[in-house]
């Protein structure tokens, strides 16, 4: 399991002796990656210790923070679309997240399952130039639809939006993924690394992400839960619920995993949004 990112007194002490110094933040980020720290990393590292706003870092990097929409969030107990009733069952504010129960019928997860099983391939990570790549650290096999590719598809992304305030455009195609026994997805952000070389090719159209839905389409026997390790928190993957979480401008609190299955199956559905429009819908 990750472990939480950890900040030792020496690393502490040094950012702000050379910040005393009168050194700045771009200044102590390129000393960090000369010396071996993953920049994404060293911008959580630097903004807890100098008490900065993550966002605030991306100056550094030349790279501006997300400036297009941000997701709405539900707010509990309940919020009613198109007579779709979902219940905010936890709410936690850093990294903003809600626990989203009844998102999906139990028929909409089994045809999701159905509809995607014929067309699952081994999953894949995008790589620092954009492409995308066969990852140890994403073992379950997984199928892309596109936006509004079937009316099942396109009423959950209706619902998406209403729910949280966002065009549908504004989504990547709906993702299905399927675990087996021993199947992970070891800790990671959604969101792009804005000094990650790909940057650039993988934001030019829709920009950076702003939030993810993680949906369940069944319940796995034991395990296959999404850990929040920065929060000590575990999302139970329960048929029909789901688990949003927002992290506009980069939000290291936002780390998460697909816990291992340990018995059974698990099947998801993950829906990223963008802060600008990113994909063109199928017509009805
Ligand atoms: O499998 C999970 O619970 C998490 C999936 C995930 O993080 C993703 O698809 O980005
Ligand atoms: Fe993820």
């Amino acid at each position: 399991m990750h472990q939480r990112i950890t900040i030792s007194p020496e690393l502490r002490d040094w950012i702000l002796a050379t910040t005393r110094a009168g050194h700045g933040v771009p200044e102590i980020l390129r000393r960090l990656k000369e010396n071996g720290y993953d920049p994404r990393q060293s911008r959580s590292i630097v903004a807890e210790v100098l008490k900065l706003p993550l966002a605030a870092l991306h100056a550094s990097t030349g790279k501006a923070p997300p400036r297009g929409l941000r997701t709405k969030h539900p707010e509990a107990p309940d919020v009613c679309i198109d007579g779709h009733t979902i219940q905010i069952s936890l709410s936690v504010e850093t990294p903003l997240l809600r626990v989203l129960d009844g998102m999906l019928t139990g028929q909409e997860c089994d045809e999701l399952i159905e509809l995607a099983r014929p067309r699952l391939q081994r999953a894949l990570t995008v790589d620092s130039d954009g492409r995308h790549q066969v990852d140890q650290r994403r073992t379950s096999e997984g199928m892309f639809f596109t936006l509004n590719e079937l009316p099942l598809v396109g009423r959950i992304e209706q619902r998406l939006a209403g729910l949280l305030g966002v065009p549908v455009n504004h989504g990547e195609g709906l993702q299905i993924l399927h675990y087996l026994p021993g199947q992970e997805y070891e800790p990671h952000y959604d969101w792009f690394d804005p000094e990650q070389a790909g940057y650039d090719a993988i934001t030019a159209v829709g920009g950076q992400r702003i939030a993810s839905v993680v949906m369940y389409l069944n319940t796995p026997a034991q395990g296959g839960g999404t850990a929040f390790p920065e929060l000590g928190l575990t999302v139970t993957a329960r048929r029909g619920s789901a688990v949003y979480f927002a992290y506009e401008g980069g939000d290291r609190s936002s780390l998460h995993a697909g816990l291992p299955v340990l018995q059974g199956e698990k099947w998801i559905a993950t829906k990223w949004l963008r802060e600008r429009p990113y994909s063109n819908p199928k017509k009805p």
